[in-house]
């Protein structure tokens, strides 16, 4: 998706703040508890899901896709994010440095096979399988 812009970098502190500035200049605080931000988040989700719901399987990419369509997606998923990063703060867990930690928890749950595991000992990729 070209919107003619030099490709910006955003952070989660940056979204956080946007949605912060957003919410107190509506005096709508008062709405954004942790439930009811999960409770939206949840509905934007349903809204994504419909996005591609009956199309049936779609390629990486979305070769396929009306350009229109793409940026619907682009709000749907946009919309569960600041959500999600809305609903973080409100619960007060900083996002970002709690998916890196998950990051590393998931390596060491499903370590990568080294190359002599190809030929060898495979004991690694079974626990892969029966954990997916
Ligand atoms: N109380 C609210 C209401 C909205 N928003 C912000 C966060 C979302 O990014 C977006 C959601 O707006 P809508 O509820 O209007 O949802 P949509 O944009 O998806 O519109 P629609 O449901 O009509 O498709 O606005 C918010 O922060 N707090």
């Amino acid at each position: 998706m070209d919107m003619g812009k030099e490709k910006e970098e955003v952070s989660l502190e940056t979204l956080s703040k946007k949605m912060d500035d957003f919410a107190k200049a509506r005096d709508w605080e008062k709405y954004h508890s942790p439930r009811n931000l999960l409770l939206a988040m949840v509905g934007e989700v349903g809204e994504l899901s419909e996005i591609f719901q009956w199309r049936g399987e779609v390629e990486r990419g979305l070769p396929d896709w009306k350009e229109e369509d793409k940026v619907h997606l682009g709000e749907e998923l946009s919309d569960v994010l600041l959500y999600l990063v809305r609903l973080s703060d409100a619960c007060g867990v900083d996002l970002g440095k709690a998916a890196l930690r998950k990051l590393e928890l998931n390596a060491i749950k499903y370590p990568a096979p080294k190359p002599t595991d190809h030929c060898g000992d495979s004991s690694d990729n079974t626990k892969l399988k029966e954990d997916n």
